[in-house]
C-alpha cells in the first residue's frame, strides 16, 4: 500500500525522503496549539502510521513536530469534559497507541517541549534524537491527573525510579542534556539538523534488510515486557530464525565475497 502524501490531512503533514526514498517523515502540524494531541491528530496519525507499515518501500519511520513543540500533551480542552464513567466504559486512550503497534523503525526528533502525551508518544517510538533546547515532562499531576500511556511505565523502565517518580510527582521538565544523561535520548543535536539527522538515521537502518531490522526490533522490545530469561529464550529463537532468511545467507556471503549485501527483506 503506498500512502497518498498528497492527501490533505488537517493536523499532521506527511512526506517520503532520503536518497532511496525509503524514510517517511511525519510531522505534527497544530501549531497554534502547539501541536496538543486532539482526537483528530490521533486518529490521522494512526492512519498515516498503519499506511507506511504496510508500505513496502519504507524502512522508518521519523516522527516530528514543531521548533517549538514536539507536542505539549493532550489536548487540554478536549479532555475537559472527560468523566469517569466516560473514560472506563469508552475505553479512553486505547486506541492513541498505534506507535508502540508499528513493526517497523520509528526515531522521534524532539524539538522543543515534548509533555504529557507528547512525551509518552516519544517514547512509544524507538529511538529518540533532541534537540538542544527541547523539554521533556509529565506535567499531569499539577491538572489533578496522571499519566495515561507510558509516563508511569515506559519512563520508569527507561531512567529509573527515582529519577521518573520525581518528574511524575512534580511534573518538573528536563532539558535535552538531562534527557540524554539519563538515557531517555541517544542524541542531543543542535535545531535546525535534527530533523536531517534523524533522516539519516533512518536511512543507516534502511541499509539493513527491513525483515531483519523487525525481528531485532521486537526481539529488543522484548527487554521491556518479560523477564530476563524469557527475553532471552526470545532473542535466541529470533537468532535462529535469521538463519532460515534468504538475507542472513545474502548478509553473510557479501561479508565473506567483500562487498555490499543486496537484500530482500525475505
Ligand atoms: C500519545 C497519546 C497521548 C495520550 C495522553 C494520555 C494522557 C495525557 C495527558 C496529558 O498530556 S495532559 C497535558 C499535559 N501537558 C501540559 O500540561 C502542558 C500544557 N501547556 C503548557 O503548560 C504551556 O502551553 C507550555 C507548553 C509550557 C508553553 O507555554 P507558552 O506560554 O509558550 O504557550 P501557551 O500560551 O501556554 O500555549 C499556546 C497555545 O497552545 C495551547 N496549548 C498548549 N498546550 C496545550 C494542551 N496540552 N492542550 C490544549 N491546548 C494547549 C494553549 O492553550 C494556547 O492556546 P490559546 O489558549 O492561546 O488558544
Amino acid at each position: 500500500m503506498i500512502i497518498n502524501t498528497n492527501k490533505s490531512w488537517e493536523f499532521i503533514k506527511t512526506e517520503v525522503t532520503g536518497e532511496k526514498k525509503n524514510v517517511a517523515v511525519i510531522t505534527l502540524n497544530r501549531p497554534k496549539a502547539l501541536n496538543a494531541l486532539c482526537n483528530g491528530l490521533m486518529k490521522e496519525l494512526s492512519t498515516a502510521l498503519k499506511a507506511y507499515g504496510k508500505d513496502a518501500n519504507i524502512s522508518a519511520i521519523v516522527l516530528t513536530g514543531s521548533e517549538k513543540a514536539f507536542a505539549a500533551g493532550a489536548d487540554i480542552k478536549e479532555m475537559a469534559p472527560n468523566t469517569y464513567s466516560q473514560c472506563i466504559q469508552g475505553n479512553f486512550l486505547n486506541d492513541w497507541t498505534e506507535v508502540a503497534r508499528t513493526q517497523k523503525p520509528i526515531i522521534a526528533a524532539v524539538n522543543g517541549y515534548a509533555l504529557g502525551g507528547g512525551c509518552e508518544l516519544a517514547m512509544m517510538c524507538d529511538i529518540i534524537y533532541a534537540g538542544d533546547k527541547a523539554k521533556f515532562g509529565q506535567p499531569e499531576i499539577a491538572l489533578g491527573t496522571i499519566p495515561g500511556v507510558g509516563g508511569t511505565q515506559r519512563l520508569t523502565r527507561v531512567v529509573g525510579r527515582s529519577k521518573a517518580m520525581e518528574m511524575c510527582l512534580t511534573g518538573n521538565m528536563i532539558n535535552a542534556q538531562e534527557a540524554e544523561k539519563v538515557g531517555l535520548v541517544s542524541k542531543v543535536i543542535p535545531p535546525d539538523q535534527l530533523l536531517v539527522e534523524a533522516v539519516k538515521l533512518g536511512e543507516k537502518i534502511g541499509t539493513h534488510s527491513n525483515l531483519i531490522v523487525q525481528l531485532c526490533k521486537e526481539a529488543v522490545n522484548t527487554a521491556f515486557e518479560t523477564t530476563l530469561e524469557e527475553g532471552l529464550k526470545y532473542e535466541r529463537r529470533f537468532n535462529h530464525a535469521t538463519f532460515s532468511t534468504i538475507d542472513c545467507k545474502e548478509g553473510v556471503k557479501a561479508f565473506i565475497e567483500k562487498r555490499p549485501a543486496k537484500f530482500i527483506n525475505e
